[in-house]
């Protein structure tokens, strides 16, 4: 709340007429908003922006499976000097060239099932209107000025840098370059008068907001801390609109064209429905993004916010990079995987399991192929497959419903595992939630596996179908261990959903589970074996699915499908 200005003072401040666009009504309160960084549209979609949106759906779903509503927003990037220079090169003019990238990456995103509720394009105009309120927020309060902007201007990231954050290197050439030295693109040197906004202003406020440990995980907390341990020098908010009229003009001034990062970074409020006077104008949010645009999420959209009057975020979840070949995927490098081509090689989620699986937030993977293939077939195929296949086969299954638990026929020999067995099962649900909170979802579902893996290992030992051939006890704890399986996998899947929606569908649907019983609200498992009544019980199960997740064949030359590599070794420093 010490952050936060009243309603009244965010809109005393609006000359924009937003009545013009807005018809009155009540404001309404907004839920959670979750975001993925937009996208710069300067060329096709790869694997790593598939992975920031992955890691946002999954924690967008995640909140729903506890009843909780968010929004998910994601979109495209689109003004801004690479891509004017992009569209350049092809004839095209900008705003045609825009669409059909949009459109890529829209479409991938609806490939892999995101369920965004907002897609933003920063050629839009409520989003133009956004920024240009904001804007003129910034310049009413002074936190906006004119002045002279001399220093480094890496175009590739469209970043403003410091020497400190530069570096000499030699290029294939043999020419001597200046690169920034997070990324190892080019720098130039830039003298222009422009628009400087008084970043230098919010320090203070920015380290009292950085104690509240919003960036997670904490390595990039702490990374945060060690850039506001010095004085932040004022920020070029401009460019001038004879070197790029791709963007926004400054509202006041149209000789100058809005810094693409501000334009960019105002998406999260478009996506709010900022400044609609009717809606209540920005609550929490959690930003979800890859590690190299760490510093405009954690120094300059908490500060543009501040300035605006406007709470800063909640929470910033920050991730690390697919490499191939040890080297970042990314676009200017052409090192990158295609996630269509993959969707049609795994499945959609047999994508979404391996990136969410095996992707750290807190180092960097690689990306192989035969990596993919092994920890499918592995988790999704053998371990989770087998296990549905087992405690649903006609031949261990002939009434192909939920078994009644029989306390008085568990064996004394089997007491420990199964105590051990329903102890690990009633707490995953808390050790999941536990590693989603902390941004390792490749820890939640990891979780989930060792105890499908627990639970496969128990049905085998206890082998059920040998049971039914024995006495009534025999038989009696054969339907336990049945009913203790399909428990266990409707626990499963349930927690699986937002990783692999798809999936964890069809082994609901196969274990009859309704729509109402789909959620962690209020929804009980094993209750039979605790002693209460479960309603699961001699429910039928759903229809056949046949294999949950076919294994997956090695293919001829697989190594080269979708890796379009140039050598970019030898173009990363140019
Ligand atoms: N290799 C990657 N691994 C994980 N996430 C990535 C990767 N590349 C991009 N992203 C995600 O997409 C966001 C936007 O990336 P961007 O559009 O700059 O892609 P890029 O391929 O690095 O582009 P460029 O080569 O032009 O710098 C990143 O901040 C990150 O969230």
């Amino acid at each position: 709340m010490w952050l936060q200005r009243s309603v009244r003072q965010y809109s005393r401040t609006i000359r924009l007429s937003s009545e013009a666009i807005w018809p009155p009504g009540a404001p309404q309160s907004q839920p959670h908003l979750i975001t993925t960084p937009i996208f710069y549209v300067n060329a096709a979609p790869h694997l790593g922006h598939v992975y920031s949106v992955l890691q946002a759906d999954a924690q967008h779903r995640y909140a729903a499976l506890y009843g909780e509503k968010t929004r998910l927003s994601t979109g495209t990037d689109e003004h801004g000097m690479k891509v004017q220079q992009a569209a350049e090169s092809l004839g095209k003019d900008p705003y045609t060239f825009c669409t059909s990238v949009s459109h890529q990456f829209r479409a991938v995103f609806d490939a892999l099932d995101i369920s965004y509720t907002d897609f933003v394009r920063t050629s839009e105009s409520r989003h133009a209107h956004a920024v240009n309120h904001v804007w003129l927020q910034l310049e009413e309060k002074g936190y906006i000025y004119k002045g002279t902007y001399h220093g480094w201007y890496c175009t590739s990231d469209e970043a403003f840098l410091s020497d400190g954050q530069t570096a000499m290197k030699t290029d294939d050439k043999g020419n001597q370059i200046r690169v920034s030295l997070e990324s190892g693109h080019q720098v130039h040197w830039m003298s222009e008068e422009n628009y400087m906004f008084r970043l230098s202003t919010f320090r203070p406020l920015l380290l009292r907001w950085l104690q509240t440990e919003p960036v997670r995980p904490a390595n990039f907390q702490r990374i945060v801390s060690q850039w506001l341990e010095d004085e932040l020098p004022d920020l070029s908010v401009s460019r001038q609109r004879s070197r790029l009229t791709w963007g926004i003009p400054v509202p006041s001034d149209p000789s100058h064209t809005i810094y693409v990062w501000f334009d960019a970074l105002v998406n999260y409020l478009t996506a709010s429905g900022y400044p609609n006077p009717h809606l209540a104008p920005w609550g929490p949010s959690t930003h979800i993004l890859g590690k190299d645009i760490l510093r405009f999420h954690a120094v300059y959209w908490p500060a543009f916010l501040l300035a605006a009057g406007l709470t800063p975020p909640r929470t910033l979840l920050v991730h690390s990079h697919w490499t191939c070949g040890g080297v970042k995927m990314s676009k200017s490098l052409q090192n990158v995987v295609d996630p269509i081509e993959c969707v049609k090689s795994y499945t959609k989620d047999g994508l979404r399991y391996f990136l969410l699986r095996s992707g750290a937030p807190d180092h960097d993977c690689d990306f192989n192929h035969y990596t993919v293939r092994t920890l499918l077939n592995s988790e999704l195929a053998d371990a989770l497959g087998g296990l549905l296949n087992r405690c649903t086969a006609h031949t261990i299954n002939p009434m192909q419903r939920f078994p009644y638990y029989n306390p008085d026929s568990i064996p004394s020999s089997v007491h420990d595992q199964l105590q051990d067995l329903l102890r690990s099962l009633l707490e995953l649900p808390a050790e999941v939630h536990q590693w989603v909170e902390k941004f390792q979802v490749n820890k939640a579902l990891e979780a989930i596996d060792a105890k499908v893996r627990q639970t496969n290992a128990f049905f085998q030992s206890q082998a059920p179908w040998k049971l039914y051939k024995g006495n009534n006890k025999e038989v009696a704890w054969a339907e336990s261990v049945l009913y203790i399986s399909l428990e266990a996998m409707r626990l499963y899947a349930t927690l699986l959903q937002p990783a692999v929606p798809g999936l964890a569908n069809v082994i609901l649907n196969r274990l009859g589970v309704s729509l109402a019983h789909r959620t962690l609200k209020e929804n009980h498992f094993l209750n039979a074996a605790l002693g209460r009544h479960c309603c699961f019980q001699g429910q039928s199960l759903g229809p056949d699915c046949g294999l949950l997740f076919p294994r997956l064949e090695k293919k001829d030359g697989e190594e080269q499908f979708a890796v379009r590599k140039k050598d970019y070794r030898e173009t990363q420093l140019v």
